[in-house]
């Protein structure tokens, strides 16, 4: 009896365990505010500020040019309004009846209407140029992320911290929703409280240092918080990554049964539940640390506001400034706070943003810099020779290469079978010969030419892969067996394809045929079983007609009528191309001219089925085992 049947019978069971600490380490995993001063992140506020003009213009100049003039319109109809308070209060503070000083400053008056109805005209035209920019800027900036993360080279996944850096980018493009209405925010609030703030000068040059006193505690404040939100944001970017992934396996209908008939929900409830606790923790560490700093620059601010308003009194109270001049100097005083209180609050969001874009720009150019650049060869059909010549390949972060001095050479005509136990290197092999990964030593050449010396995609649109864990996509079934790239105008070779791998009858049961769209989640979708899946997905191989067809564990979950009429395709069709099967059905590697066996990253065995069987090595000991039920 097991320890776990012990425990089971006494009825007590060991608690699930919490998700595991992920405490990535290395270049990646420094927070980048640690490194830089509090006074260089503000001086970045203009580059930040020229980036989103720069962005936006690419999308929709009219609209930054809208936006522009707005923020003009804005700032001249601020001081405008101000001189004519200014001019509206002597005859309202003069002598005369209330009619007559009233008619006085009746022009005056006016004209502060019409400024109003100017500054808030364009602040309605802003908002509307605004939301011309916003919705296609943030789909451009999701689209770069979505390309730059489609085209790096393959290899860069298994990079440390790749994902949770991707993961970090993917906040740049969501503060790519609010981002133009904080800079254009910032940039109107900006305006105002220059021109505000000039008027006041002119009016008293005392009250501008004062004012700025008062409001600047509220600017520190509003930057340093924003400094802990991103802080936190930054601790909790590998749990987030691994909640949302998790999120996803456990709430996609695909693996819906795995999930109930195993008992698992209340596990990832619970996995989920602790994630998300542990993410909040973080989160609540900041919440006394932003109270203390709202608390210090609000008691500071609200100081340098009094003293503000004393010295207001004390020159008006004296006589050195006239009382119509103080009256305006109120409104100046309160359309400069409230300005500087935007400007506040708008820069920290734009500093907030410029923190969340640097992520995004530097995963950015790290996909750029990890994009394929392997020269302009080209391969020329038919493809006569694919060689390996000591071909060597080890994983980042492995301490023993998964392809280890592999030398091999596969002819037209030929079909290759690949087999060894589990990790010993064989779906590395076939990213190799295809080109996926390049050798870190060793060369393999196609017709002669480096792999490391051709156009990637040059190679690719000779290639055909059904790999082990192959997508299901939400396409139509057309597209699911043409990938997008249809071969003729008709349906005539798609149906080819779905005959070889004995689908037509499947396929004709569909509500729409090719035009069902197989995704049981959308209405009207439909779903395959595990088996025709594996099938459609070997259509969509042969569709290709490629120069080098690989399938890695073809057909794993098929029924022996549907491997068999695979492999009379493969056998029919291999005259023409170089085949790969790699499998551990060690009877389906008869149809092979050569067989090679693996063990750790190496050949150990190759040979005829025949030869192979007789040697008395893995492979016969393999098959052994496969017969020993
Ligand atoms: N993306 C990856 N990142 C890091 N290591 C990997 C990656 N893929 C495979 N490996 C490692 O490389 C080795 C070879 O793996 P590979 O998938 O090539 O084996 P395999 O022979 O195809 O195994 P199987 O029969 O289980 O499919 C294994 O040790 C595996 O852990």
């Amino acid at each position: 009896m097991t320890s776990a049947d012990t425990q089971d019978t006494q009825g007590v069971t060991p608690p699930p365990p919490p998700p595991a600490e992920i405490t990535y380490t290395g270049q990646y995993s420094i927070n980048p505010l640690g490194e830089v001063s509090f006074r260089k992140l503000c001086g970045q506020l203009p580059s930040v500020l020229r980036r989103i003009a720069r962005m936006s213009w690419d999308v929709d100049r009219r609209a930054v040019v809208l936006l522009l003039v707005c923020q003009l319109v804005t700032g001249v109809a601020a001081a405008v309004l101000l001189a004519a308070m200014a001019g509206a209060m002597r005859p309202v503070l003069g002598g005369g009846s209330v009619a007559d000083r009233l008619h006085a400053a009746l022009p005056a008056l006016l004209v502060v209407a019409g400024a109003s109805a100017l500054t808030r005209g364009s602040a309605a035209v802003s908002t509307y140029a605004e939301r011309r920019i916003t919705p296609r800027l943030t789909t451009v900036t999701d689209t770069a992320l979505v390309e730059a993360v489609c085209r790096v080279e393959a290899a860069a996944y298994a990079v440390d911290g790749f994902a949770d850096r991707q993961e970090a980018a993917e906040m740049g493009v969501i503060r790519t929703h609010v981002m133009v209405s904080d800079a254009q925010r910032f940039m109107s609030a900006l305006v105002r409280m220059v021109t505000a703030s000039g008027v006041l000068s002119v009016l008293n040059p005392l009250m501008l240092p004062l004012l700025l006193l008062a409001v600047l505690p509220a600017g520190v404040g509003a930057v340093l918080s924003a400094r802990v939100d991103y802080e936190i944001h930054y601790a909790n970017v590998a749990d987030r990554n691994v909640r949302g992934m998790m999120r996803w396996w456990s709430t996609t209908p695909k693996y819906a049964d795995e999930v109930r008939a195993n008992g698992m929900t209340d596990y990832l409830l619970y996995w989920y539940r602790s994630l998300s606790e542990r993410v909040d923790g973080r989160t609540l560490t900041a919440a006394p640390r932003t109270l203390r700093i709202a608390l210090v620059s609000s008691v500071v601010g609200g100081v340098f506001l009094v003293a503000t308003w004393a010295v207001l009194a004390w020159l008006a109270v004296t006589g050195r400034v006239a009382l119509a001049l103080a009256a305006t100097a109120v409104v100046a005083v309160q359309t400069t706070l409230a300005a500087l209180s935007q400007v506040i609050i708008n820069g920290a969001a734009v500093f907030h943003t410029s923190l969340y874009l640097s992520d995004m720009q530097a995963f950015l150019d790290d996909a750029e810099a990890r994009a394929p650049d392997r020269g302009e060869f080209t391969v020329s059909a038919p493809v006569e020779e694919i060689r390996l010549d000591e071909v060597t390949y080890q994983y980042p972060g492995k301490d023993k290469p998964a392809v280890d001095r592999v030398s091999l050479t596969l002819r037209r005509g030929e079909i290759l079978a690949v087999v060894g136990v589990n990790g010993s290197g064989k779906s590395t092999l076939t990213r190799l010969i295809t080109g996926i990964y390049l050798a870190d030593k060793g060369r393999v050449t196609w017709n002669g030419s480096d792999l490391a010396r051709i156009a990637e995609a040059t190679v690719w649109s000779r290639t055909g892969l059904v790999p082990q864990i192959f997508a299901q996509w939400p396409l139509r079934v057309r597209e699911n067996v043409t990938l997008g790239q249809p071969r003729t105008f008709d349906d005539g070779e798609v149906w080819q394809a779905l005959d070889a791998v004995g689908m037509r009858e499947a396929v004709e049961d569909l509500p729409h045929g090719l035009d069902t769209l197989l995704a049981r989640e959308v209405f009207g979708g439909a779903e395959l079983s595990g088996g025709q899946w594996q099938r459609l997905a070997c259509s969509r191989a042969l569709y290709r007609r490629p120069s080098l067809l690989i399938l890695d564990e073809p057909t794993s979950q098929m029924d022996p009528r549907g491997e068999h009429a695979i492999f009379e395709e493969i056998k029919a069709i291999a005259g023409d191309r170089i085949t790969i099967v790699v499998t551990h059905r060690l009877e389906n590697t008869k149809v092979a001219d050569h067989i090679v066996v693996m063990d750790q990253g190496r050949i150990t065995e190759q040979g005829g089925y025949d030869e192979l069987v007789h040697a008395g090595g893995t492979f016969a000991e393999l098959l052994a085992l496969s017969q020993d039920r």
